[in-house]
């Protein structure tokens, strides 16, 4: 018989254009054993974002309908838009031992830790914070009004780092990826995680 051990639900998150989608990203093309959970938005879609791909596209009542029906493990509104993790891909992914990545704000991030305090919160810092502004402008994405909401509320959450297990500074993108390949094979491996997987009566006692 084989030991059983539950995913790891990993959260990503730190300010708007600090990197969180590029470092994901990189870890996905480095074949890196983590699941990508995919939020709702009532975000209207970028040019080249595909529904169910990069998000899945609501409207207002349908992300309202998904709250009233607890279908989301948290959501928050963030600059005008509201945004959720769909519980059901998460805990279908953690039961079968499947490891998943919430790349989500800060404010969905403290719900998540209520919920799932034994999650593994990782806080992705920029070096500073005009490289951070150079960043979403250099996306090209939001209005100089959006550019500047996104830096006011980042200033706020970086306040809150101190809520997470790890702080990761995106530097390079490769070396932000190293640090967190490294961070959750050690989470892999805490005894405190282990114990319950090792020590249950029908691991130890089976032949
Ligand atoms: N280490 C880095 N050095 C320089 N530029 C970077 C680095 N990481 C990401 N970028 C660039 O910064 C911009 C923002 O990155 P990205 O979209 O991944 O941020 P994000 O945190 O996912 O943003 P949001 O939360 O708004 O979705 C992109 O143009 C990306 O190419
Ligand atoms: N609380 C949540 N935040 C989320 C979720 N999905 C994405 N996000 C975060 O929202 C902002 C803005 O994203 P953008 O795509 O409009 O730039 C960013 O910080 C994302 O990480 C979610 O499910 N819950």
């Amino acid at each position: 018989m084989s030991f059983k051990e539950k995913g790891l639900l990993v959260v990503l998150s730190g300010p708007s254009g600090v990197g969180k989608g590029t470092v994901c990203r990189t870890l996905r093309e480095r074949g890196t054993q983590l699941n990508y959970s995919i939020s709702a938005t009532t975000r209207k879609p970028r040019e080249g974002e595909i529904d169910g791909v990069h998000y899945f596209f609501k409207t207002r009542e349908q992300f309202q309908k998904m709250i009233e029906q607890e279908k989301l493990l948290e959501w928050a509104e963030y600059v005008g838009n509201c945004y959720g993790t769909p519980v059901d891909y998460v805990h279908k992914m953690i039961e079968s031992g499947q490891d998943v990545i919430l790349e989500i704000e800060v404010q969905g991030a403290l719900q998540v830790k209520k919920k799932f305090p034994e999650a593994l919160f990782i806080f992705l810092a920029p070096p500073n914070l005009d490289e951070l502004k150079s960043r979403i402008i250099g996306r090209g994405t939001e209005t100089a009004e959006l550019i500047e909401s996104r830096m006011n509320v980042a200033k706020s959450e970086m306040e809150l780092m101190q809520n997470y297990n790890y702080v990761v500074e995106n530097d390079q993108v490769q070396k932000a990826c190293d640090r967190i390949e490294a961070i959750v094979l050690a989470e892999h491996c805490r005894v405190d995680r282990l114990i319950e997987k090792y020590m249950n009566k029908e691991g130890v006692d089976g032949k």
